[in-house]
């Protein structure tokens, strides 16, 4: 009987996706007559140590996968499952991303304190989220909005909407999803008002390159669609290198054939480059069938309209 370690951060998020990677990942393993058992291991990152400063001055997204890593390297651990938009390009030496599954809801969604939808915000109304992302965006659409920072998991985010004076706050739909807490969603935010995060809604499964049983069982639970689409969204995102906290958005479909002259596998991408004032939005859909070249061309011609220009203003 295999026994695989699984890594998870104590966020209820974390917590709760893992528990249904390894529910799925044990009904295959039952469907291939394999034996495994999983056991999950708890791993305080940086990032949740440090709560009361932005990300973006602390180091970014990798504050919370380094340690993780490091765990997988030292074998303490055997997998970990990440949210693909906070994975960063580049692997560690020695790891790799074994499967991403089934992407969820990948749109951003309002909640509000009365319920209502972006159109229904009062004047002046006090939004929370501290992605320049979704600040710019909604900036761009609501000009009198007043946009402040708000950090902490998605459960602490959802109660400072209560105690801390917001109107409303943005999050990911599959946050809430994967928590069972759609319910608390008032709104959600067309791609054409908000374009969501690279990766938003898509997992990746982290393990070691050489623990090839594990990797047998996992790319039966690899997506391919998703890892396509995702593929483009994150070339992109790393042409523009987009490492660390910046306004970019994107997101990638596969277009359905009647759409596309009968070829069944055109993908579309739409990328997006903000300043964070939300004055300018430079946005580009491009279609392909090779997402790496399709990611490169979005970058590319967003480039071209001066895309390098406001990051650099934004990195500072
Ligand atoms: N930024 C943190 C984060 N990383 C992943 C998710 C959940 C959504 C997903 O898996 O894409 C969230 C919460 C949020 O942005 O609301």
């Amino acid at each position: 009987m295999r026994k695989i370690i699984v890594g998870s951060r104590q966020s209820a998020l974390a917590l709760t996706q893992t528990g249904h990677v390894i529910d799925a990942l044990q009904q295959i393993a039952a469907s291939q007559g394999l034996e495994v058992e999983f056991e999950i291991k708890k791993i305080v990152t940086k990032g949740d140590r440090i709560l009361d400063v932005t990300l973006s001055k602390v180091g970014g997204k990798g504050l919370f996968v380094k340690e993780i890593e490091q765990a997988l390297i030292d074998g303490e651990i055997d997998m970990a499952v990440h949210s693909m938009k906070d994975m960063p390009s580049e692997l560690p030496e020695g790891l790799v991303n074994g499967a991403i599954p089934k992407r969820v809801d990948p749109r951003d969604c309002l909640i509000t304190r009365d319920g209502n939808g972006l159109d229904d915000l009062p004047q002046g109304a006090k939004l929370g989220t501290s992605s320049l992302r979704r600040a710019s965006q909604l900036k761009a659409y609501r000009p009198d909005l007043d946009v402040q920072s708000i950090r902490g998991n998605i459960d602490s985010r959802l109660r400072k909407l209560e105690t801390e004076g917001f109107d409303a706050i943005m999050l990911a739909a599959a946050g809430l999803e994967r928590m069972g807490w759609t319910d608390r969603i008032s709104a959600y935010l067309p791609a054409d008002i908000c374009l969501p995060a690279v990766g938003q809604g898509a997992l990746g499964i982290e393990c070691r390159g050489d623990d090839l049983e594990l990797l047998g069982l996992l790319s039966l639970y690899n997506d391919d669609l998703t890892a396509t689409t995702v593929m483009a969204e994150r070339t992109f995102l790393a042409e523009l290198n987009g490492g660390c906290q910046v306004p970019i958005g994107a997101y990638a479909v596969r277009l359905h054939p009647s759409h596309s002259g009968q070829d069944e596998n055109v993908i579309q991408l739409t990328g997006m480059v903000a300043s964070p004032d939300g004055a300018t939005i430079l946005k580009e859909t491009l279609q392909g069938h090779d997402p790496v070249q399709l990611g490169m061309a979005v970058a590319d011609e967003l480039k071209r309209r001066g895309a390098d220009q406001i990051l650099a203003e934004v990195r500072g």
